[in-house]
This record gives structure tokens, C-alpha cells and sequence, in this order.
């Protein structure tokens, strides 16, 4: 199978053992194999290793526990749950486009993912999220790493220790915000993503004790902030860079009615797909997740893989094979005019089966009103050559997410 990555197209083997124990597979068919809504294939030890001492909806290999937590959560994330936290995210929103347009004035630029996530939170918290994946995505690519820690504390180890602390407090001052706001105005509190659960009453069997709640929060925390804000950069750029495809938009985004909301966006194709294609090529967790092949062993992709072995796909090759995607290094938001049925297969943005991404369509609500907000705000925007920004800064990192290399895009948006 041909392949193409940053350094050109490669040729690799569609099936490549990795590790004595470990195989990694890009191939569609296969791919729908491993990751299915019943499927047997468990998250492997992995998700324990990136997160150490933590067991929440993302990092648990337990099926019980897993479904229990998912059953529970899933409804305030449906497409119909999150109804109830638009405005939410349309404040957010506006308030974003407007650090920015002051960032504008300040600064002569503005960078998307900087203007997003300064309205969350202080600026250690905003560190904590980087350094979170990077320790964890350390952790569980080189768990000899672990090993070697216990004789030699290594500094990143011990420094992603203090950030998971961290992020529990977060995680704990954000709950117990809410807790005070029930306690003033009961029911008629602000809702959150995680109201449903601890509205019920004590004895009730739908919901959860305060600390499972508390380390799920920390889950959406974790994988809901810099997910999202990636993949708007990346979608910023990428349109910034191509006149042709933000004019399509901005012709699009013209016949919106004014106080548009989402649900008028939800009808527009051409920005679906500028999303899509954003989400193919900046896919912001495209690498490897790893599943247990279930005992008795399984054939993928017509190689017989042993049970116990770890099987994993990754985005990030899945969606640059030539093979489904012609071009596949173009941004070509048309190509979904008319997606193929192998495109659709390989198109794994967001994981799949049981462990699919439970924020998918908060993920995609968030993107479709910042995109559509940002390019009307500013529908002259162009890259800016500010402070030496080039296209060199917005290379890929990737430790298990992906962002760009030197943290920051310039954006002159006026
Ligand atoms: C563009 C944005 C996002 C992308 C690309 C993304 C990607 C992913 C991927 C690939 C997985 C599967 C991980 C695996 O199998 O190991 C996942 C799981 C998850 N994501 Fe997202 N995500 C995004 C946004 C969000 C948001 C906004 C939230 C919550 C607020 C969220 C919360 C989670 C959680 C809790 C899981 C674990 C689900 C489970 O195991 O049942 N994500 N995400």
C-alpha cells in the first residue's frame, strides 16, 4: 500500500507488526472490524498507561464500568441532548471572535487557538493541557520509560503527575461551581454537560458517585479543549490559505439570515464539508488506538493475528491513502460532494465503535458556529506574516493528539 506522509509518498505494508506483540492496520474493512459498537475488541493497557490512576469513560479498559458511565452520559451529548447548551456554545463563540478582533487591534494578528482557549481558563491551565498529552502520550508509547522512572525520576514524568492533580482540581472546582449554582437557584440552574447526574436523587441508580463524576469531568476537559481548538486552527489556515475555497464559503455563508444559528448552519453542505476535509487532514487525535485482538485470535485485512496481541488503526495514514483519497495531501473540501463508500469507511476522525468519541457532535456543533462566525466576522482574513509566522510553524506534532509544531497560527483578520 502506498502512503503518503510528510516527507512524500511512502510505500508500507497495509498490515506492519510494530512490536513483537503489536500490529498496526490501515485498511478500511478491517478498521470497521476492530472498532465496532459490540465489538470485542477491548482498549488496551495503553489508555491506562497515558492516564496512571485515573479510571474514567476514556482511559477504562473495564467493560462494565465503560458502559455503565457511557449509558449515563451519552444523552446530554446527543445531537438532541445538547439542544439545551446552544447558547452556551454560542456565547463562547462570540466571546472567542471578539478576543480576537481585540487581539487584531493589539496585536496587528490574532491566533484562533490562543483567543479560544484564554476565555477558558488562566494560563497554567492552558499549559496543563499540552503537557498532558505530551507526558501521557510519553507514557504509553515508551512505557520502559516507567521503569526507568522508578530508579531515576525522570522530570516529565513527575511533571505529569502534578498535572493530572491539577487537572482534578479543575475538574472538582468546576463540579462544585455548579453544585452552588443548583443549591441558589435548584432546578433553574444554568445546565451543564454533566447536570443530568447529579440532579438525582441519592438513591437513585442513574447517576454517579462525586469522584467517578469528578474524573469523567476531567475527561471532557482533557479531550474536549485542545481537540476542538486544533482543528478550528487548522481549519482557519487551511481556508485562509485558499481564496478559491473561502470565497465558496463566504458566497455560502451569504444567504444566512441574520442571528443565524446553528440549526441554519446544519443545512449548509459546503461548510459541512470545508469540516470534513479539516478533519480529515487535521484530524486533532490521529494516531493509533490500540485494541486487544479477543482470545482465539482474529483475521484482519487476510492476516490471522494471534488473540492477546494489541491491533490499532490511526487516522492519521487512514486518511492520506491514495487509494481512497485521490490527492489525499490537497485540502479539497469538494471531494465530499460525493463521498465513496471506502472514503466513508476510512474516514475516522473520531474513533469508532462503542469508544467513538462521545463529544463528536459537540465537537461538530462548536465548529460549524466558529467557523461560520469567524469567516462572517472576517471575511477578509488572510495568513499573517506577523512575529516570522510561516507555514513551517503549523507542521504537526504528535504525541497521541496533534497540534501544530510551534503552537500558534497568525491570522490577520480584519
Ligand atoms: C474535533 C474534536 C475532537 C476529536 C478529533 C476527538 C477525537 C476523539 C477520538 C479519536 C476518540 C477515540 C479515542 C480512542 O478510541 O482511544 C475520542 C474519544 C473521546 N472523546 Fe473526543 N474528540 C473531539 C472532541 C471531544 C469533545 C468536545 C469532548 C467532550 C467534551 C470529547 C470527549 C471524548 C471522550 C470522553 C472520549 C472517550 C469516549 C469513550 O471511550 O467512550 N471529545 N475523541
Amino acid at each position: 500500500m502506498e502512503l503518503y506522509s510528510n516527507r512524500g509518498l511512502t510505500t508500507v505494508g497495509t498490515v506492519v507488526r510494530i512490536s513483537p506483540t503489536e500490529v498496526s492496520i490501515q485498511d478500511p474493512t478491517a478498521v470497521q472490524q476492530i472498532y465496532q459498537i459490540k465489538g470485542e475488541f477491548l482498549k488496551s493497557q495503553f489508555y491506562e498507561a497515558f492516564l496512571p490512576g485515573i479510571k474514567n469513560v476514556f482511559s477504562t479498559t473495564d467493560v462494565n464500568y465503560h458502559r455503565r458511565h457511557r449509558r449515563l452520559l451519552a444523552s446530554e451529548m446527543s445531537e438532541s441532548g445538547l439542544a439545551l447548551h446552544r447558547d452556551t456554545v454560542e456565547t463562547k463563540v462570540r466571546m472567542t471572535i471578539e478576543n480576537m478582533a481585540e487581539e487584531m487591534e493589539t496585536r496587528g494578528a490574532t491566533s484562533p487557538a490562543d483567543a479560544a482557549i484564554s476565555l477558558q481558563q488562566e494560563n497554567q491551565y492552558i499549559k496543563d493541557l499540552k503537557l498532558l498529552g505530551f507526558a501521557g502520550g510519553l507514557r504509553s508509547t515508551f512505557p520502559t520509560l516507567m521503569k526507568i522512572n522508578q530508579y531515576i525520576p525522570l522530570p516529565v514524568l513527575s511533571l505529569g503527575t502534578q498535572v493530572r492533580e491539577r487537572m482534578r482540581l479543575y475538574a472538582t472546582q468546576s463540579l462544585g461551581r455548579h453544585y452552588k449554582l443548583v443549591e441558589e437557584q435548584g432546578r433553574n440552574a444554568k445546565p451543564t454537560l454533566l447536570s443530568k447526574l447529579y440532579r438525582a436523587s441519592e438513591d437513585d441508580q442513574d447517576t454517579l458517585p462525586f469522584e467517578e463524576l469528578r474524573e469523567d469531568a476531567m475527561s471532557y476537559i482533557a479531550a474536549g479543549s485542545d481537540t476542538t481548538t486544533n482543528t478550528l486552527t487548522y481549519l482557519i489556515w487551511a481556508v485562509c490559505k485558499r481564496p478559491d475555497i473561502k470565497a465558496k464559503l463566504l458566497a455560502e455563508l451569504s444567504t444566512l439570515p441574520d442571528g443565524f444559528t446553528d440549526q441554519d448552519l446544519r443545512k449548509l453542505s459546503y461548510l459541512e464539508n470545508v469540516i470534513q476535509e479539516s478533519l480529515r487532514l487535521y484530524s486533532a487525535a490521529p494516531s493509533g488506538l490500540p485494541r486487544v485482538v479477543p482470545q482465539g485470535g482474529a483475521t484482519l485485512a487476510g492476516h490471522f493475528i494471534p488473540g492477546g496481541y494489541t491491533v490499532s488503526a490511526q487516522a492519521y495514514s487512514m486518511h492520506r491513502n491514495p487509494a481512497v483519497y485521490r490527492e489525499p495531501l490537497k485540502y479539497d473540501p469538494s471531494r465530499w460532494e460525493n463521498p465513496t463508500k471506502a472514503m466513508k469507511d476510512a474516514f475516522v476522525p473520531f474513533g469508532g465503535g462503542s469508544r467513538i468519541c462521545i463529544g463528536l457532535h459537540l465537537a461538530k456543533m462548536e465548529l460549524r458556529l466558529a467557523t461560520a462566525r469567524f469567516f462572517t466576522r472576517f471575511p477578509n482574513a488572510t495568513l499573517s506574516y506577523l512575529e516570522g509566522f510561516t507555514d513551517k510553524d503549523m507542521e504537526p506534532t504528535m504525541y497521541f493528539l496533534m497540534s501544530p509544531k510551534k503552537q500558534r497560527c497568525l491570522i490577520n483578520a480584519h
